[in-house]
């Protein structure tokens, strides 16, 4: 059964350029995302699944329509309060892991907590805990080099949920993986969201993956459609 609403775009527009060169990406795309489920984006290169990602992570403004994140509508607001929204609201995950090379993986997924204030010893604790989350406790003192792509990106998910957002966007999280090691990943972030209710915007080439999670949408005609 569908949790509640916890992201919400409404008629969103995004065009980019002006003139007679202007590009419409999205028209009037309305999409809601709900606690507990995870929903694969799955549309053709250049059809704006990575736009879409952008605006609901409020690193974008739309052209027309609104975006909520947790009940806010966000788009009028000042940019510190997209930006705390943003943190506390919103975990982001994309191709390419982008850990910090010089920190072990515990301190990578400790950092962003480090940042909201959280004591040291929390911070830790909860980083071990959602190392064994996603199968890699034993992995905790090794740096991003020494670790397989598989685990940097298990890695570079429980960072990204480490201050308990309410909302994980991944941009092709598997995509730099083979379709084994792609599938392992997926089992670990899938147990993540179902234990936690967190939910999940997942854009992916990957056609497999795509049949495991909830739901699939695609992008067609600058519209959010389900197929
Ligand atoms: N800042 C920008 N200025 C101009 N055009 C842009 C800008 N950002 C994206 N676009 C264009 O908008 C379209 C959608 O881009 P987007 O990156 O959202 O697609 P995508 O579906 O994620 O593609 P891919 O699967 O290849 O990553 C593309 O044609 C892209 O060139």
């Amino acid at each position: 059964m569908a949790g509640k609403t916890v992201l919400k775009l409404s008629g969103v527009e995004r065009h980019y350029g002006q003139g007679e060169t202007t590009l419409s990406i999205l028209k009037g795309a309305d999409f809601e995302l709900h606690s507990g489920e995870i929903v694969a984006l799955v549309a053709p290169s250049g059809t704006g699944k990575s736009t879409l990602l952008h605006l609901a992570g409020l690193l974008e403004h739309p052209d027309a329509g609104e975006v909520f994140v947790g009940g806010h509508a966000c788009n009028g607001l000042p940019d510190d309060d997209r930006t705390a929204i943003r943190r506390s609201e919103i975990g982001f995950v994309y191709q390419f892991h982008h850990l910090l090379p010089e920190f072990t993986a515990l301190e990578n997924i400790m950092m962003p907590q480090l940042i909201a204030g959280l004591p040291e010893r929390e911070a830790k604790e909860r980083a071990s805990q959602l190392l064994d989350y996603m199968r890699i406790g034993h992995r905790g003192e090794h740096r991003p080099a020494e670790l397989s792509g598989g685990e940097q990106q298990r890695v570079a998910i429980a960072r990204a949920v480490a201050n308990a957002p309410r909302v994980l966007l991944a941009d092709e999280p598997t995509g730099n993986l083979d379709p084994e090691t792609a599938s392992y990943v997926f089992d670990a972030l899938e147990a993540l969201v179902k234990q936690s209710g967190l939910a999940a915007l997942i854009a992916t080439h990957n056609h497999d993956l795509a049949a495991r999670m909830d739901r699939r949408v695609t992008i067609d005609g600058g519209k959010v459609v389900g197929f």
